[in-house]
């Protein structure tokens, strides 16, 4: 059965505004406002042309200011410019139907929705994300979503970046949709003994209680298609297919750093724990390294590993 674009929640950007980055490249962060929840999801854009189709919309009595100061503009801002839909400087002009005021896609201006776009939807975690925490990836996940999407092919493990364009779908759903003081909670059960699973069973909640249509509301908003999708997570590919509106092309596989290197990446019993369940109670597309041959070798008396 084809979807039919009503069943999805009605998102809004709120605003965009260029971010320059540590890393390098300038972002695009955009706020995103719904009509399911009151939170306010984002999506961090590579590519000044990935543009929000709701951020652009034309709105009645507006001013070219007003477009600029919410971040509905073409190219960069500089001190002086008064006009949105034209950056004079880099000769770029966007265009909108003169009825419903909607953005017309041109392809000197605007990402080709026929892309294959490097996406990632990423779930809030602050402790993995802001604490240092060692009990998961996230953190990890995030920055890597970020240096593949701004880099031509990951050298490590040869998969094809995003070259500077894609997104990051960040969606405010800690704690896999049951809230940060919940997921303490859940730790708290995780040091006596349970799982991330059963602990969560053991709060009365889901073991997923997140639902990706935000998201998926949001990745059609960027004019984005076909995905190339950053996840070990089976249940977002499912979620997130959404025929004829988007393809999942592609499912790019997030590994461990730790697992390609032993010096790098977290290390720890509890991600060791987070991991496994993810695979073996959860269905993660992910593959623990197989020791083949033992590093260890017996001798009559001592077991040394080398
Ligand atoms: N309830 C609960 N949530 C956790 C726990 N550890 C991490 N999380 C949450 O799990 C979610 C992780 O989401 P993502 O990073 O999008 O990853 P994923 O859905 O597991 O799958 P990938 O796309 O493959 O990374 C975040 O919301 C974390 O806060 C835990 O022990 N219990
Ligand atoms: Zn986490």
């Amino acid at each position: 059965m084809t979807a039919t674009k009503t069943d999805l929640p009605i998102v809004q950007c709120i605003a965009r505004a260029r971010i320059p980055t540590t890393q390098g490249p300038d972002i695009f962060l955009h706020l995103y406002a719904n009509n399911r929840d009151n939170k306010e999801h984002l999506a961090i854009v590579f590519g000044e042309d990935i543009r929000s189709r709701s951020l652009f919309k034309r709105r009645p009595g507006e001013t070219q200011n007003d477009r600029m100061i919410r971040g509905a503009y073409v190219g960069k801002l500089h001190p002086g410019r008064t006009v949105a839909d034209t950056d004079d400087r880099l000769g770029l002009t966007l265009h909108f139907d003169e009825k419903t005021g909607d953005l017309l896609y041109e392809s000197k201006t605007t990402w080709d929705p026929k892309n294959n776009t490097l996406v990632r939807i990423h779930s809030e975690c602050y402790t993995g994300e802001n604490a240092w925490s060692a009990r998961c990836d996230c953190g990890e996940q995030f920055d890597r979503a970020g240096r593949l999407i701004a880099c031509e092919h990951e050298k490590e493990t040869g998969i094809i970046g995003g070259n500077g364009h894609g997104v990051i779908v960040y969606l405010r759903q800690e704690g896999r949709g049951i809230g940060l003081g919940e997921k303490l909670k859940a730790y708290n059960l995780q040091d006596l003994g349970a799982d991330t699973v059963q602990a969560n069973i053991m709060l009365k909640h889901p073991v997923d209680a997140r639902d990706f249509s935000i998201g998926k509301a949001i990745i059609m908003d960027l004019g984005i298609s076909n995905v190339r999708l950053l996840t070990n997570n089976p249940d977002k590919i499912v979620q997130v297919e959404y025929e004829p509106y988007i393809r999942c092309v592609e499912r790019v596989p997030m590994v461990p750093i730790h697992w390609t290197n032993e010096n790098a990446g977290i290390k720890s019993k509890e991600i060791e724990g987070y991991l496994r369940t993810k695979i073996e109670r959860m269905g993660h597309l992910l593959q623990e390294p197989i020791k083949l041959h033992s590093t260890t070798t017996t001798t009559s008396t001592t077991t040394t590993t080398e």
